[in-house]
């Protein structure tokens, strides 16, 4: 279960700020409900370690989690800007959110060169980020995040963009990653992305 209990964040300058708690299953997907600026994004940030709460706490399975550096947390997100290495190909990037010293085993490597496959990416693998289109960057941003095989996924408007066929695909792939245990949080202004994916919902 991933708690978030009474967690505070103001930014700094800011004359106010936001308290956050509610809590999601493993297998589950908490939609984060709230209009432009609400603090949808700064939440997802707080949860992956981003942006360092002012009080409270962050659990996973009843460990604390919120002192621990992003790469430490049990968590991957996709962000909008997507987050990738521009000088590295799209092979590395994936491959470099599995084993940060890109020590793939065969498994990993054919799972990467499969994921590419299935998101209609097949071939892609040796171009860099500044070849692809917004909506490439995004499929290979979820892929990476996908294949790191988390526990908890953030998801900061994880398809908006994207044609029905690549998010028909998406949207099965994460629900395999629901059926896997994975928690899972998303904010999204797209109601049929909260439709499909989400359990329940929580409005800011
Ligand atoms: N680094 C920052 N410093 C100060 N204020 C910030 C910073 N980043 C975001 N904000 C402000 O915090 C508020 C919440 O922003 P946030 O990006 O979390 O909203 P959101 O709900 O994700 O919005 P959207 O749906 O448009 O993506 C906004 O008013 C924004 O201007």
């Amino acid at each position: 279960m991933l708690e978030i209990r009474q967690l505070s964040f103001c930014y700094p300058g800011q004359s106010s700020g936001w308290t956050f708690g509610f809590s999601v299953a493993p297998g589950e997907c908490l939609a984060i409900q709230g209009p432009s600026g609400s603090g949808k994004s700064t939440l997802l940030g707080l949860i992956a370690g981003f942006l360092a709460p002012d009080r409270g706490e962050i659990l996973w399975q009843g460990q604390a989690i919120h002192n621990l550096s992003p790469w430490q947390r049990p968590v991957t997100s996709v962000f909008q800007d997507h987050n990738l290495f521009e000088h590295l190909d799209v092979f590395t990037n994936i491959g470099l959110g599995l084993h940060p010293g890109m020590k793939l085993n065969p498994e990993q490597a054919s799972a990467i060169n499969q994921g590419l496959t299935r998101v209609g990416l097949e071939g892609f693998g040796q171009r860099r980020p500044g070849e692809l289109s917004g909506g490439q960057r995004q499929r290979v941003a979820l892929l990476r995040s996908i294949l790191r095989r988390q526990l908890v996924l953030l998801l900061d408007e994880p398809l908006t963009g994207l044609d029905t066929q690549t998010r028909s695909t998406l949207y099965r792939m994460l629900t395999e990653e629901k059926a896997r245990g994975v928690a899972l949080v998303l904010a999204s202004h797209d109601e049929e992305d909260r439709r499909v994916l989400a359990d329940r919902h929580w409005n800011l």
